[in-house]
């Protein structure tokens, strides 16, 4: 039976990568999605400018919406503190079989908690299931039309607090203006845009940056 993209894109991991370096699976995947097929991963150029944010906030709790193959959750789980844990769900089972064993060749399933299942359904459960009171930084990735909802749904469930920082892909393309709209014009957010390019390709794209301001 034929393969899917994302069974090559593992498969290029387990050929291509160092097992428990991380650094290496992100190089491997890159290499992969350039010269052999595009997938959407965040890529290495709004990559770079997630792991300064990442940096810069030093989370302890981090929530991502959307891991396809675990290539962000790769690469910001690489970068936080010993006791920091990162959630990650994930509606599509075939891309979460998948990430977890990404996630697992990167040696870093002991900080990152995979759901799957809708985040609509699963936001409202995470202080209960996982004993989270609120996010640090939270990683939207998942399903465009689903940024403003699931954000508004966050400040309902108070899982932001003053100074969480909401980092958003795509906002460009494929884009996510109902999520720009609000938290451009909300006085509870305060916005920053950075340009970049669409992962492996010429076309504009960034990333948005919001910091809740309660
Ligand atoms: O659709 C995207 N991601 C969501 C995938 C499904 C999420 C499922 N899920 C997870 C949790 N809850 C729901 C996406 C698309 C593109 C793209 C850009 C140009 C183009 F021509 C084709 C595609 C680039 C990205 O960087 C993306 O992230
Ligand atoms: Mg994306």
């Amino acid at each position: 039976t034929q393969s899917t993209r994302p069974q090559r894109l593992l498969s290029a991991v387990q050929k291509n990568a160092t097992r428990g370096n991380p650094r290496s699976v992100v190089r491997a995947i890159d290499e992969f999605c350039r010269h052999k097929e595009w997938a959407m991963n965040v890529g290495d150029e709004k990559g770079c400018i997630l792991d300064s944010i990442v940096s810069e906030v030093n989370p302890v709790t981090v929530l991502e919406l959307g891991t396809y193959c675990g290539y962000s959750t790769v690469r910001i789980a690489s970068l936080l503190p010993p006791n920091a844990k990162l959630i990650t769900l994930e509606f599509n089972p075939d891309f979460a079989a998948i990430a977890r064993q990404v996630i697992a060749w990167a040696g870093l399933q002991d900080k990152v908690q995979l759901v799957e299942g809708s985040s609509g359904d699963w936001i409202p459960k995470i202080q209960e299931q996982f004993g989270i009171n609120t996010f640090d930084l939270v990683f939207l990735d998942h399903w465009k039309d689903r940024y403003l909802p699931d954000t508004k749904l966050m400040e309902k469930c108070g899982l932001l607090r003053k100074g969480s920082v909401l980092v958003a892909d795509n906002v460009i393309c494929p884009g996510t203006p109902d999520y720009l709209e609000y938290v451009r014009s909300s006085p509870c957010y305060k916005s920053q845009y950075f340009i970049s390019h669409l992962e492996y390709t010429k076309a504009e794209d960034g990333l948005e940056k919001s910091v809740f301001l309660g």
